[in-house]
């Protein structure tokens, strides 16, 4: 697993169209190289954010959209189209815009849908989606995903791994259901720090001083059931990216001053 590089931004609208013009080029690279790429998105603000962003740069033409594979790190179990469900948000943001392939947007299950309101079912037909996409190539049951992007919660959660929750102690599968949340919906459905360490690369995304203390303590060498964000790592990369705010509380020679 790799350690943590630090990112700062001036702003959330500079990091936001840092961390899309970065996405972009890595997407590109992928498909150059392998013919296709993968990503996972995150739901909240600050994923929301690259996902706008992404929608407004031009060098997004670059992008071969029907070549790019779409996964989630969390979702929030409620029906299909509630404005509070990542996979809406992130349309709204960005997908709806652009021309994939609907059979590479692999979203999870909502609420009321082919699992009822069984979120541990939802969970288990999803790992059985990703396994289904792993190759040998991956010795392991998910893809190697070239990017994984997690938001950062105040609480240091990541995806929909809470705090002490049962879910950030799973070590064996790589779906599941998450029941009584501290933050609103309280069922939600998540990959499992084994599997986000899937990824080649795995980007947080933090920015607002509501984010400094989740921020300064994740990056301490905090343990991962306590702190969530402090397990999130990936293979080849581990990349903060902040804005000023949240870094604020950072040692000053953890990253390199922020001119952009
Ligand atoms: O509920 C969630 O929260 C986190 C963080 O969101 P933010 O708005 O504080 O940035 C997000 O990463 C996760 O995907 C989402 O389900």
């Amino acid at each position: 697993m790799s350690a943590p590089q630090v990112v700062v931004h001036r702003d959330k609208e500079l990091m936001a169209q840092a961390a899309a013009a970065r996405l972009i080029t890595k997407i590109v690279d992928a498909q150059a190289a392998r013919g296709s790429a993968s990503v996972v998105l995150t739901g909240g603000r600050n994923g929301n954010g690259l996902l706008a962003a992404m929608a407004q740069a031009p060098a997004r033409d670059a992008v071969d959209w029907s070549r790019l594979d779409l996964w989630w790190g969390d979702e929030r179990f409620l029906p299909e189209g509630h404005p509070d469900r990542n996979h809406t948000q992130a349309c709204e943001a960005l997908l709806d815009g652009v021309p994939l392939n609907p059979a590479r947007v692999h979203a999870m299950a909502p609420a009321g849908g082919p699992y009822g309101n069984n979120a541990d079912l939802a969970a288990e037909a999803y790992a059985i989606e990703l396994a289904a996409a792993a190759g040998p190539e991956d010795h392991g049951p998910v893809p190697s995903f070239d990017v994984l992007l997690l938001g950062v919660g105040p609480d240091t959660h990541v995806a929909s791994l809470f705090p002490e929750l049962p879910g950030v102690r799973e070590t064996e599968r790589t779906v599941v259901g998450v029941h009584g949340a501290p933050k609103p919906p309280p069922t939600r459905v998540s990959l499992t720090l084994p599997a986000i360490r899937a990824a080649r690369e795995v980007w947080l995304l933090a920015a607002g001083e509501d984010k400094a203390n989740a921020v300064a303590i994740a990056l301490s060498g905090a343990g991962e059931v306590q702190v969530p964000a402090a397990g999130a790592r990936g293979r080849s990369r581990t990349l903060w990216l902040l804005d000023d705010a949240a870094a604020a509380q950072l040692p000053r020679d953890m990253y390199a001053p922020s001119c952009a």
